[in-house]
């Protein structure tokens, strides 16, 4: 694992945490991304090595929004970039890690990803990242 690349935060509507979070941060997002195939909206802002990742849901099934309607807005998980995700995939299973994914599958902001499960985490949702290059 390398740097944390960034920490998502699961929110009801991105243009008001848009908002929130340029003043809080002073900076504004530098780019607005939907993922389909998460039923995500995602906003990103930079800050040092780390990203917040601002997430909305687009559809009732997506897991953000199951995460708002159970456990309201927050801290939803932290993701790690990676130089090798499938062969840090293949380390953490070895490991006894849960992965939710068995294939890498786009995210947003040109990176490949896998989940970890809570439930062999701690009950912290990680994310593993590898930049597309
Ligand atoms: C990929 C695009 C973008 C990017 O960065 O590129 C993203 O980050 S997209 C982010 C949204 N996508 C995901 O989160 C995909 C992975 N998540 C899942 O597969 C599910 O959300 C899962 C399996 C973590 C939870 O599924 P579900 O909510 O349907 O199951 P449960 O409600 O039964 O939860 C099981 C258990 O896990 C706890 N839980 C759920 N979400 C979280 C969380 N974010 N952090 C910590 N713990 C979480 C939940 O409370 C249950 O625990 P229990 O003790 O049994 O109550
Ligand atoms: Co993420």
């Amino acid at each position: 694992m390398q740097h944390v690349e960034h920490i998502g935060i699961a929110v009801k509507s991105l243009s008001e945490s848009n908002t929130l979070f340029s003043k809080l941060l002073g900076v504004s997002p530098y780019k607005q991304e939907g993922v389909e195939s998460e039923g995500v909206l995602t906003s990103f802002f930079q800050t040092g090595q780390t990203k917040i990742e601002l997430l909305e849901a687009t559809n009732p099934d997506s897991p953000i929004a199951k995460f708002i309607e159970k456990k309201g807005e927050g801290i939803h998980h932290i993701a790690f970039e990676v130089e090798d995700i499938e062969a840090e995939m293949a380390r953490l299973k070895s490991e006894g890690f849960i992965l939710l994914n068995e294939v890498p599958k786009k995210g947003a902001d040109n990176k490949l990803v896998c989940f970890l499960h809570p439930k062999s985490t701690n009950s912290v949702l990680v994310e593993l990242c590898q930049t597309i290059k």
